[in-house]
């Protein structure tokens, strides 16, 4: 793609101020169509002469990314001068703000006036259409990954009300500071209600929020990847480099306005790029030592870093603007925004599995492997609940081991254990579904079985005192016989789960004065 611009020459600056006639009288150079051109600043800013290539109806001036310039041009016929910049507010809303276009309405060498600008600004004189469609193409994309950026802070935010988890709202206000600068970078903040206003802040709006939207990345960095625990070195290093930051805030804010604080940049840059080289020190760090979401953090920053570096090498020494480059950030930041968000999932699953596995010790004998009672008492008040508001049946087995004093006095404390692993393993393995086994504490255990009835309790618990009986324990070559007693009692409602379980307690306690090794229904 040629610029359209067939020669240019370096003016003086009285052209701004020249009378219109005496502006447009040299000769149109004939020297072949120039590819690219960039017109850099000498310190301060300066005119130049243009010369279309091609002349006719339907051709824009276009003054691409101007950013923080402002872009003064004269045209013919008139050579009035028009001045523009992107902050305005009232541009011709018929184009995106990726250039600044100026209609040409007659043939004739055009000048145009650059102050402000802060790389080489990219020109050329093209036709309507083409423009047009280029920008349709450039506002697509865009878009595409301001929805997807919107889309992810609203998942963040509704996750944060419902979870209150603070990481959600750090996550909403860094792709939302994200999102802000691409809009305001491109211009297109200022054409937007709600955020013309910043408009009036010109190019120094633009920093603030850049150097808030690095604040806040830097805190969910801390905060998402661990990295205060995980690498407190170089958090603490990092945290330091980011303190400089609301300070350069504060700075650019109470220094005296509308001064154009050319000192910012610089500064601004220069910490940006040491907060990226020590975030992304921490993050590989921290991922090496395990840390799992570190890993996804940087698969999610470095492209990110890398393309934005990458965008202002190619500003600051004025080469070509490549569809890589100026794509390549709006489309990194969606895609930065949906592995962090794939991240947070990750997040919240890990925590889910922890919450779960606390579940399940807090109501898991580890000994047993069986419910403790916490665990088989909450079974029993739910099955009591049921067989109460579905009339059905329930039977609950309370089970003893029978001398058991004697055998851990006898054989030891291992071999008693011992027997309650192989009680529980021979009761679980009968187990049917709905049915819940659970140790009382010692070597008092509970069986409740919803929808049975006393005669099948019974049968059951008679079934089960056989098997007990009939295995023999052995730990380490020694080898014992264990028996149960058992009481077994069937639900009478409205009874309570208390006086349920005492009275399966009690046809136990009858069992063992019966002689022990055998089954009391009550
Ligand atoms: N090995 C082992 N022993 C335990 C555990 N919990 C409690 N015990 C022991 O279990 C024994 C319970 O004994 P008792 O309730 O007097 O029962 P018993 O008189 O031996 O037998 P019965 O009269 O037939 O119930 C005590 O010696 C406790 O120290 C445990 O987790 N492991």
């Amino acid at each position: 793609r040629d610029s359209g611009i067939a020669h240019v020459t370096a003016v003086p600056d009285s052209v701004s101020t020249a009378k219109p006639p005496a502006v447009a009288n040299a000769q149109v150079a004939t020297s072949p169509t120039l590819a690219q051109v960039r017109l850099a600043m000498p310190a301060g800013g300066g005119w130049w002469r243009l010369d279309p290539a091609v002349s006719g109806p339907d051709r824009l001036l276009l003054v691409y990314h101007p950013y923080s310039a402002r872009v003064s041009v004269r045209l013919p016929p008139d050579y009035r001068v028009q001045a523009r910049t992107i902050f305005e507010t009232d541009l011709d809303p018929a184009w995106s703000r990726r250039a600044l276009a100026f209609p040409l309405k007659a043939p004739g060498p055009v000048f145009i006036g650059i102050d402000g600008a802060r790389y080489p600004l990219q020109v050329a004189i093209r036709d309507v259409r083409e423009h047009t469609a280029e920008d349709r193409g450039h506002t697509r994309v865009l878009f595409t990954s301001i929805g997807v950026l919107v889309g992810v802070c609203l998942v963040a935010l509704v996750f944060w009300l419902v979870l209150r988890d603070r990481i959600y709202l750090w996550y909403a206000a860094c792709m939302a500071s994200q999102m802000l600068y691409l809009l305001c970078s491109n211009g297109e903040a200022y054409a937007m209600p709600g955020l013309r206003l910043l408009g009036r802040f010109a190019a120094p709006g633009v920093w603030f929020v850049a150097t808030l939207s690095t604040i806040i990345g830097v805190n969910f960095l801390l905060v998402f990847a661990e990295l205060r625990t995980r690498v407190p070195r170089l958090s603490r290093l990092l945290m330091l480099v980011g303190a400089w930051l609301p300070l350069l805030l504060l700075a650019l804010l109470v220094s005296p306005w509308p001064a154009n604080k050319d000192w910012f940049p610089g500064i601004g840059n220069l910490l940006l790029l040491l907060a990226n080289i020590v975030a992304i020190a921490a993050l590989a760090l921290a991922w090496r030592r395990g840390g799992r979401h570190a890993g996804q953090m940087l698969l999610a920053w470095v492209p990110l870093v890398v393309m934005s570096t990458a965008r202002a090498v190619q500003l600051s020494i004025g080469a070509p603007l490549s569809p890589w480059l100026e794509y390549g950030l709006p489309l990194v930041l969606a895609c930065t925004a949906v592995v962090l968000m794939l991240g947070l999932a990750d997040r919240m699953q890990a925590f889910r599995s922890e919450r779960d596995r606390a579940r399940q010790d807090a109501q898991h004998d580890p000994l047993s492997g069986a419910y403790n009672r916490v665990g088989i008492m909450q079974r029993l008040q739910h099955a009591v609940a049921e067989a109460r508001a579905e009339s059905r049946q329930l039977a609950v087995l309370f089970l003893d081991i029978d001398h058991f004093k004697q055998i851990n006095d006898t054989h030891g404390h291992a071999l008693g254990d011992a027997c309650i692993r192989q009680l529980s393993w021979l009761v679980q393995e009968d187990l049917m579904p709905g049915e819940s086994f659970g140790r009382l504490g010692g070597e008092e255990f509970m069986l409740v079985l919803p929808g049975v009835n006393g005669r099948h309790a019974r049968d059951a618990a008679e079934r089960l005192r056989r098997k007990v009986e009939g295995r023999s324990v052995v730990l380490d070559g020694v080898r014992v016989g264990m028996t149960v007693s058992i009481g077994s009692v069937e639900y009478v409602a409205p009874e309570t789960p208390d006086a349920l379980v005492k009275r399966a307690d009690a046809a136990m306690y009858a069992a063992k004065e019966a002689g022990r090794n055998r089954v009391v229904a009550a």
